[in-house]
């Protein structure tokens, strides 16, 4: 990275050291987060160092258990369903569509609703802000006046619910956060408790609530832009997708119940397969906190050390994938995960410093592509890039469009 020299480790048993067993030498991300210099930025668990991380992060893991995720179906379904309606619009004037734009505010719409219930992105920010607003937001964290613009939203948000004590009626990141208190207390005396180190501050509560839209709408456009070219170049992988959905949904409601969404094995490999292909984050970073032994290698990381899990090139090898370039959800379905090297796919990171929102962040995916795949098929036009251009950026892979045919189904 510049001039910042950078170890880069690709050795699944080396990984697994630095990530997880010796996670205690590497608890500190890369040395560019630490650069930055706000201090809302810095109280949330990507930029912050390990002593305030070390806090934070327990208290914030309790947002997102399996009974609070459940809660969020039928708001996010909701989301999906809005953006099928949206897509329907589309689709009667035009029959390709830069899915790097479109699926950007379905990201959107998804995550400032679950900050705040109420609040419908398609129609708020689709004529507020959207597109060169936001655009200008995810191409540079230092633009000042968008990240402004959240901070001011939430925090409002947050002062108008301690005003009004009414809490316990939204079902909401930033309600949860408000809410959330360190996993031992509640097995005491929790809800009373005085202890402000158990509880998020206000700016910890707005940071969090900010790095979730942030980190949560991006990955959604990426995930959904990038299934919808592969399965437009892929019509059997489509097909076999669609198949499975369809079977899936209750034949009164026309919903798929969460249960049976969260297992449907196609619909998992395909996610899986994307990812494995176009991971948001490149490589996973951390920095020595003492000098280390590398295992084995000889090799001593000295303390303050960048290292870096290049995980692009870990996904892309043939040593771990066979025809690497190739869309194969095929290798994520159950009988072939047993032949997955561990350390060797790591889309979310891995270790106590991985994406907190990993189940969350599966189940908004899989709803959103289940809802869409149902209501529409893609295809390659003209205008598909084969392979997909890319921005120059340093550490993202941003395109420059994902055009895709698209039509809707009968
Ligand atoms: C497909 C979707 C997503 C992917 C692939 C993804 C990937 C990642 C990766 C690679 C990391 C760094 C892990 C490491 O350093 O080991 C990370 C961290 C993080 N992600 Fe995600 N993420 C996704 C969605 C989300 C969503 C929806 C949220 C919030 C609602 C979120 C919140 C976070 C947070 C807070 C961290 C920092 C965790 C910590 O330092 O303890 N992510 N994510």
């Amino acid at each position: 990275m510049g001039k910042l020299p950078v170890l880069n480790v690709v050795d699944p048993e080396l990984i697994k050291l630095i990530l997880v067993k010796d996670f205690h030498i590497f608890p500190n991300r890369s040395k560019v987060w630490k650069k930055c210099d706000d201090s809302i930025r810095n109280s949330d668990m990507f930029h912050m160092g390990y002593d305030g991380w070390r806090r934070v992060r327990p208290i914030v893991t309790t947002a997102f258990t399996t009974s609070k995720i459940r809660k969020t179906y039928a708001t996010i379904s909701a989301c999906a369903q809005r953006c099928t309606e949206y897509l329907d619009i589309l689709t009667t004037n035009e029959s390709d569509l830069d899915a790097w734009v479109v699926f950007e505010k379905l990201g959107l719409d998804v995550m400032a609703t679950r900050q705040k219930s109420n609040f419908n992105a398609f129609r708020e920010f689709s004529a507020i802000i959207l597109p060169q607003f936001v655009k200008r937001l995810l191409q540079t964290s230092a633009d000042t006046k968008a990240i402004e613009y959240f901070v001011d939203f939430i925090r409002h948000i947050v002062s108008q619910r301690r005003q009004h004590n009414h809490q316990k009626s939204h079902n909401d990141f930033t309600q949860l956060l408000m809410d959330a208190i360190q996993e031992d207390d509640i097995n005491g005396n929790a809800e009373n408790t005085s202890d402000k180190s158990k509880r998020l501050s206000e700016n910890e509560i707005i940071a969090q609530s900010l790095q979730f839209i942030l980190a949560g709408y991006s990955s959604i456009q990426e995930v959904l832009a990038y299934t919808s070219y592969h399965l437009a170049l892929n019509p059997g992988a489509q097909q076999r997708l669609y198949d499975e959905i369809i079977g899936a949904m209750d034949s009164y409601t026309e919903n798929i119940p969460y249960d049976r969404l969260a297992r449907l094995p196609y619909l998992d490999a395909v996610l899986s397969e994307t990812l494995r292909q176009h991971l948001p984050a490149l490589p996973l970073a951390r920095i020595a906190s003492t000098d280390y032994k590398l295992g084995e290698t000889g090799v001593t990381i000295k303390a303050g050390q960048q290292v870096e899990i290049p995980a692009y090139v870990i996904h892309h090898s043939p040593q771990f994938y066979p025809d690497p370039f190739k869309y194969d959800p095929d290798r994520f379905m159950p009988q072939n995960k047993s032949k997955l090297v561990p350390y060797t796919y790591l889309p979310f990171g891995a270790g106590p410093r991985n994406c907190v929102a990993t189940r969350f962040a599966l189940l908004i995916d899989k709803v959103c592509i289940a809802h869409v795949v149902r209501r529409f098929r893609f295809y390659r036009c003209p205008q598909t890039d084969v392979p997909i251009h890319y921005k120059r950026f340093i550490h993202v892979m941003s395109p420059k469009r994902v055009i895709v045919g698209i039509e809707a189904r009968l």
